[in-house]
């Protein structure tokens, strides 16, 4: 039987879930001359945000411990950062990358989509929502440096990107692997991969939820460059100095034309999936799914 939940999602902290963490965000740009100059690092709790040597280039670095899962914590900082950036018109370009040795991230973290009730999904898939279409849609050259496991949705967080540099160590896996868990990867996960790799490679990476090792990952076009894995970021930094190259504005237009219709696929109907993730994963079956996965991955140090 199809299990329908009725959700109420738009309380003032959902449509602006920033909002909650905005006092709590550590120091930021002294003006200096009337023009912003950035003094030194910032962020929050669990994203870092340091400008990088080379002006116009911050380094913004996950530390959500023990796997830098998606949590909503996690989320809401990384767009209150983002958005940050953003508005200090001294930044160009920034590095995304992780403080977690050998994991990039874990993707969603499984226990905002296990065990708790249709209002907190909402309120979580509207945060999942809100980090893929800012990072999207980011006027920003986005690099990312993978430096460890990238799975579904720390997956998808890269492929939100302009450009992905992957550490070559074949302990390391990328893909969006949702249907191991027994889960669908939403259409706008999906859009975002056939962008990257194309149709067919993506259905066929769907269907199996491959996660594909750093050669074969190349391969197929989900990351552009592999490097010794003390070389990710100093790499990422080189890429972004060529991109820095670029007219900003011609660029900008050109990424906004590439990515805009993607992004109005969700823009357009953002309840509507919050709906239907939250009836999604409120079933039963999906709920058991879920904590056998999670059950596995516990009992796997065990
Ligand atoms: C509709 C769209 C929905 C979903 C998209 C998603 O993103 S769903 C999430 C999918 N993620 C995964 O399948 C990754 C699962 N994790 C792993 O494969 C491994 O943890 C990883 C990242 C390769 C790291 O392996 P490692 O051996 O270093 O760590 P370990 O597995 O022992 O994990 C440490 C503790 O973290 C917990 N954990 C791992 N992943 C998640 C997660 N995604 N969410 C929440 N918690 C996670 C794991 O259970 C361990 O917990 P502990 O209590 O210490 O046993």
């Amino acid at each position: 039987m199809a299990l329908t939940a009725v959700v109420r999602i738009p309380t003032r902290a959902l449509l602006r879930p920033w909002a909650r963490l905005r006092d709590s965000a550590l120091g930021w740009m002294e003006p200096v001359g009337g023009v912003e100059v950035s003094t030194q690092r910032f962020g929050s709790q669990r994203v870092l945000v340091e400008p990088a040597s080379a002006a116009g280039v911050a380094v913004m670095t996950f530390k959500n411990p023990p796997v830098n899962s998606l949590s909503l914590e996690l989320l809401t900082e990384l767009v209150i950062n983002l958005e940050k950036l953003e508005n200090d018109k001294t930044f160009r370009g920034v590095v995304l990358t992780s403080d977690c040795p050998g994991i990039f991230s874990a993707g969603l973290d499984l226990t905002e989509i296990c065990g708790r009730n249709p209002a907190h999904y909402a309120e979580y898939w509207k945060a999942v929502q809100e980090m893929w279409l800012r990072l999207y849609l980011s006027n920003l050259m986005l690099v990312a440096a993978i430096n460890g496991a990238c799975p579904a949705g720390g997956c998808l967080m890269s492929l939100t990107c302009d450009y992905r540099v992957m550490a070559d160590n074949p302990k390391y896996a990328i893909g969006l692997n949702e249907t191991l868990l027994g889960i669908v990867a939403p259409f706008w996960f999906k859009d975002t991969l056939v962008n990257t790799i194309g149709h067919r490679a993506s259905e066929r990476a769907l269907q199996l939820g491959l996660l594909f090792p750093p050669t074969e990952a190349l391969q197929v076009g989900m990351v552009d460059r592999l490097v010794p894995e003390d070389q990710v970021q100093s790499t990422a930094l080189s890429v972004l100095a060529q991109w820095m190259a670029i007219p900003d504005h011609a660029r900008q237009l050109t990424k906004n034309m590439m990515r805009k219709p993607t992004a109005d696929g969700l823009l357009k109907k953002r309840d509507e999936d919050i709906q239907n993730f939250v009836s999604f994963i409120s079933r039963d079956s999906i709920q058991k799914s879920l904590q056998m996965y999670l059950a596995k991955l516990r009992q796997k140090k065990g």
